[in-house]
């Protein structure tokens, strides 16, 4: 089965794949995304595409692979850079890697809101540039999580590692708000379904945990920062486009909202000019919450199974 391969793997998964009999590899053997060209050349004739979430997968690319394109597999549990309407039309499977990367973002959303909520960039920056004069009694104080209400949009897999993890920390009360209801959830953490309003307003934490949808572009604005506890903290480690990155930047420049912490933006890599960058209440990361040498191997382990399972003949393991 000839697969296009669209980048380096984890060095695990790489000697797998060279070493998978069934598959005749093409590989964009970089550490840097697939130009679209390149792409769109490489993926003429091919039955399975391995992909990142760096690239897109759209009607494009699937005209170009040809009718024989039996699967795209991507290493990553957002897909949201698939067209998976246009692929289920054609009869394409669409794999993807859930579950193995809830620990790790779970782990960075929680350092996020820490972070930003005991004023780290400040802390640090203080510390190296030569303002730390003496101990004061005032100095840096943050806000902690003790007795505080926690919000988390979009109460899946990650919302729920998030939850429990700062429940240990102290959260009292936990709303969430998403698509459905999760009794199971509900149950074990003691978390209340609530509408998006009622969250913005009632929550001193704010983790964005949810998939980017049309339902979901966009859908923190203005009017939403407005709507929270100027006390609020707000975590993103989602996907860039749920909020509307102009007016984040208008609601830090109101004192809208206290701090914010973010893992992903619109674009990415977000320019170093970027005004965001320069709030001390604002810590960007570079897309990395499932960045451990474990979580990446074992993402890309799954999104090869996925290959295997279809030159075998077999159903996908981890399929939409
Ligand atoms: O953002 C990371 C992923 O979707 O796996």
């Amino acid at each position: 089965m000839k697969v296009l391969v669209t980048r380096l793997l984890p060095e695990h998964t790489q000697k797998r794949l060279q070493d998978e009999p069934l598959l005749d590899l093409v590989q964009w053997k970089e550490d840097r995304a697939i130009p679209r060209e390149t792409l769109l050349s490489l993926v003429k004739g091919v039955d399975a595409i391995y992909c990142l979430l760096t690239d897109k997968i759209d009607e494009q690319v699937l005209d170009c692979a040809g009718p024989q394109l039996k699967v795209v597999s991507t290493m990553s549990v957002g897909y949201d850079h698939i067209d998976v309407k246009a692929l289920k039309a054609r009869n394409i499977q669409v794999g993807y890697t859930p579950d193995c990367l809830t620990e790790a973002t779970a782990d960075l959303t929680v350092l996020l809101a820490l972070s930003v909520a005991r004023r780290m960039k400040e802390g640090i920056r203080a510390a190296e540039n030569g303002e730390w004069s003496v101990w004061r009694p005032t100095w840096l104080c943050g806000t902690q999580f003790s007795g505080k209400t926690l919000g988390v949009v979009g109460l899946g897999r990650i919302g729920e590692a998030v939850a429990k993890r700062l429940k240990a920390f102290g959260i009292t009360r936990i709303l969430y708000y998403g698509r459905s209801r999760k009794p199971q959830a509900e149950a074990e953490l003691g978390a209340e379904f609530a509408s998006f309003d009622d969250l913005l307003e009632k929550s001193d934490y704010i983790t964005v945990c949810c998939a980017l949808t049309v339902e979901t572009q966009d859908l923190f604005d203005y009017q939403a920062f407005s709507k929270m506890k100027p006390s609020v903290v707000f975590v993103n480690t989602a996907r860039g486009g749920i909020v509307k990155q102009d007016d984040l930047v208008r609601a830090l420049e109101d004192g809208k909202i206290r701090a914010v912490g973010l893992d992903v933006t619109v674009p990415e890599p977000l320019p170093v000019d970027h005004k965001l960058y320069q709030f001390p209440n604002c810590i960007i990361l570079p897309h990395i919450a499932s960045a451990t040498s474990e979580t990446r191997e074992q993402m890309a382990t799954m999104a090869l199974d996925n290959i295997v399972a279809v030159a075998n003949g077999q159903p996908i393991p981890f399929g939409l």
